[in-house]
């Protein structure tokens, strides 16, 4: 059987809105079962997601090629649906790669990139699902470049997930329209300045700037209101680097072992709605495995 293994992301990280991610490991997979008259997904969502050709993952394969043969497929996936963990986005990577592996027999990682961030719309997510670690993307559709940033390998993801969805259209509706010179200078000098900070390895520079947005997290905080209780009380136990995953209402901190520990059990003791996990950084990308049958 032809297994496809797709980690979920990260994005933003605070100051890169639309062009940071980082991949985590929450999987999905997609395992492609025998040949079939039609299409039919069998998928832990519930009756809300699609269980047929109009399922995310066969309407994407179908975009490569809409001559392909229907298959069973069978989804399994620690990934949340609309907790800004990019679920959406390693959807769609499954399935470019699902069609492009049916209609070619092989599949390239640049080519899907490209497709992924057309069809998402920004390519924060896909890209890190793709290659996986941290990457900084561009956002020039027609040529979509990404770059891995180095991070510490021993940090983690401090994650809380709160008990509610929130949309990204719904996100990215709160956002104001255009910004002022004071906010694009500042935002941008702060950018570069943490992406010198991954490449210098400096951790403590790395988790104060990641603090530092002001183009989505402050129009974006009343939508998540765990998102800075999380924050100040990271901040009381002497801990920076918070911030809300993709479009939220996840929170993310990334600290190194020991710290992620004492920030869950801080966390724990507030009793917030949702659950709390530690998550490695996922390196590789999406991996596909086996063979069809
Ligand atoms: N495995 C899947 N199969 C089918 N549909 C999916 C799957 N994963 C996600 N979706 C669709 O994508 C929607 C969530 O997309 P949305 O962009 O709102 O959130 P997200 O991708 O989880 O978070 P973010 O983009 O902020 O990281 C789901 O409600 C569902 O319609
Ligand atoms: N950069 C995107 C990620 C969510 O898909 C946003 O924040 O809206």
């Amino acid at each position: 059987m032809l297994t496809i293994t797709v980690p979920a992301s990260s994005a933003n990280l605070g100051l890169g809105f639309d062009c940071l991610g980082l991949a985590l490991d929450l999987n999905l997979t997609v395992t492609v079962g025998q040949k079939t008259t039609q299409w039919e997904v069998i998928h832990p969502f519930g009756v809300d997601i699609p269980a047929d050709r109009h399922n995310l993952i066969v309407k994407t394969a179908l975009l490569v090629d809409p001559e392909i043969q229907p298959h069973q497929l069978t989804v399994t996936s620690d990934i949340p649906l609309a907790r800004g963990l990019g679920s959406s986005s390693s959807a769609l990577v499954a399935g470019l790669a699902l069609g492009h592996f049916l209609a070619e027999g092989k599949i390239n990682r640049q080519q899907l990139l490209g497709e992924a961030a057309a069809l998402e719309g920004h390519p924060d997510n896909v890209s890190p699902t793709i290659f996986g670690g941290l990457q900084l993307t561009n956002e020039d559709f027609h040529d979509v470049k990404s770059t891995r940033l180095p991070l510490d390998d021993d940090l983690i993801a401090f994650t809380f997930i709160p008990n509610y969805p929130l949309k990204t259209d719904e996100a990215r509706a709160a956002l104001p329209a255009e910004y002022g010179r004071k906010t694009a200078t500042l935002q941008a000098e702060r950018l570069a300045n943490l992406v010198v900070a991954a490449f210098q390895n400096d951790l403590t520079a790395f988790q104060h700037l990641v603090e530092k947005d002001l183009v989505h997290e402050p129009y974006r905080a009343k939508l998540a209101p765990e998102f800075l209780t999380i924050r100040k009380f990271a901040h009381e136990h002497g801990l920076a680097g918070t911030y809300l995953s993709g479009a939220g209402p996840t929170v993310v901190s990334l600290q190194k072992p020991a710290d992620a520990k004492r920030l869950e059990s801080a966390v724990q003791a507030l009793n917030l709605d949702g659950e709390i996990k530690l998550l490695s950084l996922q390196q590789s990308g999406f991996q596909v495995s086996g063979h069809l049958n």
